[in-house]
């Protein structure tokens, strides 16, 4: 069996790699583990409810077992907001892959898809694996299903994540777009008809699949109305195998974007961490904005800089304990 970090409860193995010598205790499923296995709810499992920037998210601490502890059905149930808990998503903070890593974070969307990626959730894991960890660090290597990242904390509270770098070949978005739109400024820009309308996209990865498009402020009211009825024609529209994250932009400055979110998986959402980064990466593309921006959510502002020495994305946010609870 692979290495399992805790089931000893030894705090000192909890984000660490070291194998522990009681590793015949360390390998016992836990009774919350075979429930979780037999498919009933977990009654007994502590989570924490975090949220960035009003994206919300149930914490479970799962560094027991490689395995998360709810099934993305149970996740789906949880976020419920009237029969559940209520959250955007269920991340699980789970025990490291590698050497390299300090920890591994898995997510379910609200319908219980498993996306690769989240960047408002994985400020919130940070807080959550420093609170955890008796030998707190300001850095943490998490494995994610998008390789790699890394979330520092800042003494102001705050976290800057090192997202790594947008991909833009848009086979590996993945999305499926004509060639450059007619009259765009570059061939990042395609066009996409969209509910029987024609909309200039940039389609970017930060792991997981955004599409984003820029409208006038009279527009971005006037889907910020209508969002409910659009957001899934874009989020199952045929040019994205994978379904897409979508984010409308209007331009206030240079360095200062306004952004919406239809969220693959779960809707509305009053923030999206990766889709503020794909956001600057495609202004950038389409030569309407700087590498440093501040991107207004409705839950509230991102700072995001997409650096052209190393092509790397860092985001700037908070990431809040809301309240703590028992299943
Ligand atoms: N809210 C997240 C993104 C969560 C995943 C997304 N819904 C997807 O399916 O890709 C963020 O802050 O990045």
């Amino acid at each position: 069996m692979a290495f399992v970090s805790t089931g000893c409860g030894n705090r000192a193995h909890l984000l660490t790699r070291k194998h522990c010598t009681r590793s015949a205790v360390c390998v016992r499923p836990s009774r919350l583990e075979m429930s979780a296995a037999a498919g009933k709810v977990p009654v007994g499992l502590k989570f924490a409810k975090y949220q960035g920037l009003g994206n919300d998210f149930i914490l479970i601490d799962n560094r027991t077992t490689e395995t998360p502890l709810l099934t993305p059905e149970q996740s789906e149930k949880l976020c419920d907001r009237h029969f559940g808990v209520g959250g955007d998503g269920v991340i699980f903070l789970l025990p490291p892959t590698s050497d390299q890593v300090d920890c591994t974070m898995r997510i379910y969307n609200s319908d219980g898809s498993e996306p690769e990626m989240c960047g408002n959730g994985i400020r919130c894991l940070a807080k959550f694996a420093a609170e955890l960890d008796e030998n707190a660090k300001d850095t943490y290597k998490v494995a994610t299903l998008a390789g790699v990242i890394t979330p520092r904390l800042t003494p102001d509270g705050s976290v800057c994540v090192d997202m790594g770098e947008p991909e833009l070949e848009l086979a590996k978005v993945p999305a499926v777009l004509p060639d450059q739109a007619p009259g765009a400024s570059s061939s990042h820009v395609r066009s996409l008809v969209v509910d029987g309308r024609m909309y200039e996209v940039l389609a970017v990865s930060m792991g997981n699949p955004h599409c984003i498009t820029f409208v006038s402020k009279e527009e971005f009211e006037a889907l910020d109305a209508s969002l409910e009825a659009i957001g899934p024609k874009w989020e199952n529209h045929p040019a994205f195998p994978k379904r897409v994250n979508t984010e409308f932009i209007y331009k206030e400055r240079d360095d200062k974007l306004h952004m919406l979110v239809w969220e693959r998986g779960a809707g509305r959402t009053l923030a999206c961490g990766t889709g503020a980064c794909a956001v600057v990466v495609a202004a950038v593309l389409a030569g309407v904005a700087q590498r440093k921006c501040e991107v207004v959510l409705p839950g509230g502002p991102l700072l995001i800089e997409w650096r052209e020495d190393n092509n790397r994305v860092y985001m700037t946010g908070p990431g809040d304990l809301v309240f703590k609870g028992v299943l």
